[in-house]
């Protein structure tokens, strides 16, 4: 599996580091609040596992299932719901926890649908963002890492549901793609 990658662009340590750091930024900012954290499955599930672990107190975890990206490489625009939350969000701090906001066609979506649920508030939390990917403006509070204009896989991220369960996040060798 290694051997598909053309190269690593952020390694695992990197990525525990930069996810402690984020996670008492995070508390920081709700401890005291009702916060609940809101993964966007498959892909923010490796993100939700080491985030949330990594903070220093308790916050209930719900799940949204949301497609736009099938199994290609390019957004739709298009966004389904294929899962929405157990909870009812009225009143609470609700932070979004995502692996990518590439061309934030979905975060943007899935804002503005919890939006729409008065909560206290809603905020995102992304492990990744693509600057020059951005096709719609979108305030993300919390960003791990930008990283260039190029599809990655890897820790939650996949190409056609594959390399989900690889440690550290790079780009595909070409001949996978073949
Ligand atoms: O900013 P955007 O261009 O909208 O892209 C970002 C979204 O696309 C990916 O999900 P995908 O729909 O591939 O589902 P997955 O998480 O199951 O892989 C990713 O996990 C984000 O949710
Ligand atoms: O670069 C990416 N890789 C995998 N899935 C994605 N979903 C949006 N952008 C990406
Ligand atoms: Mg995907």
């Amino acid at each position: 599996m290694g051997a598909d990658l053309e190269k690593v662009l952020i390694t695992e340590e990197e990525i525990h580091a930069r996810l402690d750091e984020l996670a008492a930024e995070i508390w920081a900012e709700y401890d005291g609040k009702d916060l609940l954290l809101v993964g966007v499955l498959k892909g923010a599930v490796m993100v939700m596992a080491d985030l949330s672990r990594a903070l220093p107190g308790t916050a209930p975890v719900d799940w949204m299932a949301v497609s736009s990206y099938g199994s290609g490489t390019k957004s739709s625009g298009v966004v389904r719901i294929l899962k929405d939350l157990d909870t009812d969000i009225t009143g609470k701090h609700v932070l979004i926890v995502e692996d990518i906001v590439d061309s934030g066609l979905t975060l943007s979506w899935i804002k503005s649908n919890l939006e729409s649920r008065s909560p206290a508030s809603v905020e995102i939390c992304t492990l990744l963002r693509k600057p020059e990917a951005a096709k719609v403006e979108i305030d993300v509070k919390w960003v791990g890492f930008d990283i260039p204009n190029e599809f990655v896989v890897g820790y939650g991220l996949d190409y056609a549901e594959k390399f989900r369960n690889l440690r550290e996040v790079g780009t595909l060798a070409p001949h996978v793609y073949a």
